[in-house]
C-alpha cells in the first residue's frame, strides 16, 4: 500500500532515532510524506493527486516504464524542481530545514572542475563554515569509507568517470545527510565501476542506515539495492505497486542467483510488464 496511510514498522535495527529528535518512534514513521502532488508539463500532465510514504532508514529504487517520471520524482521531492500543488514533508519538516544529499547522473556537470577533488568534497561543509582542520578529517574518514586508492589532490578532469562519481558520492555524503537521492548514478559508468561504487554504497548504508532514493533503469540494480522497489505506472503517474526485498545484506554476486532475489525480480518485471502493456 502506497497512502497515507501506509504504516511502517520494519526499520532495519542499524536506524538510530533522528538526530536531536529524542524521539524514539521517528524510525517508525514514514520519512518522507509525500501528499498530493501535481505537476503538469504544458498541458500534459505527469503527476495528478500523488501521495506516497517513503521509509526512514532503507533504499527505496524508484523503478518504471520511459518517461513516467522517475527522475521528476526525486527532482520534485528534493527541490530541484517546483511543483503545482501538493506538499512533501520529512518526517513533518520542511526540505529546507534538513540536510539531503543528491547524486546527478551527470558526474562531469556535477564537479567544480577547477577544485580539487578533496576541495569538491569539502564544500558543503566549508560553506556551513567548518575550519580547514574538520573539513580534512572529514574527507579522510570519507576516503577510507570507500577505500579510495587514488589521489584526492587531483582535479575532476585528471580522475576517470568512475572516480569523478565517487567523488560526488563523497560529497553529497560529507555534511551527514539525513536523506540521500540518487539519480541513476551507475548509468554512464562502466561495469566494474559500477560493481565497486554499487558494494561501497551498500556498505555506508549499512553503517549509517541513511534514507536512500535511487532512481534506476536496470531492473537487477533495482532490486539488488532496494529494501523497496518503487514501481511507477504509465503517466498520469501513480504507484504501480511496492515491492519489498527481503534478501539479506550484505548482498553479493550470490544474492543475484537466490531463489528470493530471482523471485523478487521476476515479480518486479511482471509488474512492469503490466504497465508498459497498459
Ligand atoms: N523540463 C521539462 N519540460 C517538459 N517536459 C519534461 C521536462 N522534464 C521532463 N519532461 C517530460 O516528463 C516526462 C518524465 O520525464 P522524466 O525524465 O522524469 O522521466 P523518467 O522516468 O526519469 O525517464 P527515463 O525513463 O527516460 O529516464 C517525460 O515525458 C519528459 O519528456
Amino acid at each position: 500500500m502506497a497512502t497515507a496511510e501506509r504504516i511502517i514498522d520494519t526499520a532495519p535495527e542499524w536506524v538510530q532515532t533522528p538526530k536531536g529528535s529524542g524521539d524514539p518512534a521517528a524510525k517508525h514513521r514514514p520519512h518522507i510524506t509525500i501528499r498530493g502532488l501535481k505537476k503538469t508539463f504544458k498541458t500534459r500532465t505527469l503527476y495528478e493527486n500523488f501521495s506516497l510514504d517513503l521509509p526512514r532508514g532503507k533504499i527505496t529504487t524508484v523503478f518504471g516504464p520511459n518517461g513516467c517520471g522517475k527522475s521528476t520524482l526525486i527532482n520534485m521531492v528534493s527541490g530541484l524542481l517546483p511543483f503545482d500543488q501538493g506538499e512533501v514533508l520529512f518526517d513533518g519538516k520542511a526540505l529546507k530545514d534538513i540536510t539531503f544529499g543528491y547524486v546527478f547522473q551527470n558526474y562531469r556537470e556535477a564537479l567544480f572542475p577547477w577544485m580539487r577533488a578533496r576541495d569538491n568534497i569539502a564544500y558543503p561543509l566549508r560553506i556551513r563554515g567548518m575550519s580547514k582542520a574538520e573539513c580534512d578529517a572529514r574527507v579522510d574518514e570519507l576516503a577510507a569509507s570507500f577505500e579510495i586508492g587514488f589521489d584526492l589532490n587531483l582535479k575532476p578532469f585528471n580522475l576517470s568517470g568512475g572516480q569523478q562519481q565517487l567523488v560526488s558520492i563523497m560529497r553529497a555524503l560529507a555534511p551527514e545527510p539525513e536523506v540521500l537521492f540518487l539519480d541513476e548514478p551507475f548509468s554512464a559508468l562502466d561495469y566494474e565501476m559500477t560493481l565497486f561504487i554499487r558494494d561501497r554504497l551498500q556498505a555506508i548504508f549499512m553503517e549509517t542506515g541513511i534514507t536512500m532514493i535511487v532512481v534506476s533503469h536496470d531492473l537487477e540494480e533495482a532490486v539488488f539495492l532496494a529494501d523497496e522497489v518503487l514501481l511507477l505506472s504509465k503517466p498520469p503517474t501513480q504507484v504501480a505497486e511496492i515491492i519489498e526485498v527481503n534478501s539479506p545484506r550484505p548482498r553479493n554476486d550470490q544474492t543475484l542467483s537466490s531463489d528470493e532475489f530471482v523471485a523478487t525480480k521476476a515479480h518486479c518485471l511482471q509488474v512492469f510488464q503490466r504497465e508498459v502493456r497498459r
